[in-house]
């Protein structure tokens, strides 16, 4: 079970992704793929991502644009299972 992760430790995840915006208790990032199939792939993967690390985003496909968001709702906000995944997918995209 994952601790939720103080403002500095926070910070300074959120330096190793990027691509991936602070919102709150989550972390947020807006994908756009060259087509819906390429979308639908992508979301395929993370799903497998996902499982893999017991761990869910919620996802948002609107036509080739993907939103992720990612949260320990269990612990109410962000832990270390939310940087870990972001950053497997990023390797993914
Ligand atoms: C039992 C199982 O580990 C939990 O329900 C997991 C599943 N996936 C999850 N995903 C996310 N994003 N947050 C959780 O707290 C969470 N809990």
């Amino acid at each position: 079970m994952a601790q939720l992760l103080n403002e500095s430790e926070i910070s300074s995840s959120l330096t190793t992704v990027p691509s991936w915006q602070r919102s709150g208790d989550s972390l947020t990032r807006e994908v756009e793929l060259a087509s819906f199939p390429d979308a639908i792939a992508f979301v395929v993967r993370v799903g497998y991502l996902a499982e893999a690390a017991d761990h869910h985003p919620d996802i948002d496909i609107r036509w080739r644009t993907v939103s992720l968001t990612l949260s320990t709702h269990s612990e109410g906000g962000l832990t270390s299972k939310d940087f870990s995944l972001a950053a497997a997918i990023d390797s993914a995209l």
